[in-house]
């Protein structure tokens, strides 16, 4: 490859310029995501040590560069631990991306198609069913309470789930990404057992009990009477129709979509 650029000891051909621009647009994306958290300042940190052992080793300063590339090994460790939760939702995040998730991710919009109209259908039948949609916290205890079943989510597999002559139809179906993870699942009970005139039953009070301990969504529908309800952040939501759920559980779980910067700034929030 021909030199196009020569300094001194610095003899830089195209692909060094190419692999240099890379390089520096990484960076500069990464950092304006973390601007102003203190993720930056750690972040900013990192680079000035890299940048250090990389002079050092072009100018051979070998002890230096030895205990650069040992402090620089410890604080990027350092920075994957801190900040783990937020790498792994940046990972997330990247899997989001509409061209990454065109490829391997089905829309969330596709998984919410397949719940409403299962439920909507459960709910003209008067079939009892209970579904949880996690997020955030993770549920592994209570999956591991049911029976895996760990197939695509389709209308026909909840209905076949919930039909009231099933196996699986007592407990709850846990969905995770597209896929029915387990089904009879046990919630942890609330203690409350009314709101307001309403007295609640164990199926309602199974959906409270979790999204009072979880920041996962529960659906609910009433074998007594039909009606679909939706238990949030200690909250439950009654009387909702199809359409409704469909709005709701867009905002939620498309809301899930955040951008990296406000995954960083979060992070400051937290700190
Ligand atoms: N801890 C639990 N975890 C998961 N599911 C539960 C739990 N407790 C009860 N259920 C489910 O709820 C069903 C009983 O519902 P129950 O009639 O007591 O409640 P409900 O809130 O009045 O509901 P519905 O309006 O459908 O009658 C059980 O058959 C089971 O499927």
């Amino acid at each position: 490859m021909p030199e196009i650029l020569k300094i001194g000891f610095l003899h830089l051909t195209l692909v060094d310029l190419i692999d240099i621009l890379i390089v520096s647009l990484i960076i500069r994306q990464l950092y304006i995501w973390m601007k102003g958290t203190i993720a930056a300042q750690i972040f900013l940190g990192l680079m000035f040590l890299v940048l250090l052992s990389f002079v050092s080793e072009l100018v051979n300063l070998k002890l230096l560069n030895w205990l650069l590339k040992f402090i620089s090994d410890v604080w990027v460790l350092a920075f994957i631990i801190l900040f783990q939760p937020e790498l792994r939702r940046l990972l997330m995040l990247v899997g989001n991306n509409p061209l990454f998730r065109l490829i391997f991710k089905p829309s969330v919009t596709a998984v919410i198609d397949e719940v409403i109209e299962a439920v909507g259908e459960m709910s003209q039948k008067q079939i009892g069913a209970l579904i949880v949609i996690p997020r955030q916290t993770g549920i592994r205890s209570i999956i591991e309470t049911g029976v895996p079943i760990q197939a695509k989510v389709t209308k026909e597999l909840l209905l076949t789930i919930f039909f009231p002559k099933s196996p699986l139809h007592d407990g709850a179906v846990v969905i995770s990404g597209d896929r029915v993870e387990a089904a009879a699942c046990t919630l942890p009970l609330s203690a409350q057992s009314r709101i307001g005139n309403f007295l609640l039953g164990t199926r309602h009070r199974a959906a409270l009990g979790l999204s009072e301990i979880s920041d996962a969504i529960v659906i609910v529908v009433s074998e007594e009477t039909g009606t679909i309800s939706v238990a949030e952040a200690g909250k439950l939501i009654r009387g909702l129709s199809p359409e409704g759920l469909r709005k709701k559980l867009l905002a939620e779980l498309q809301a899930e979509d955040k951008s990296p910067k406000e995954i960083f700034e979060e992070v400051s929030q937290s700190e």
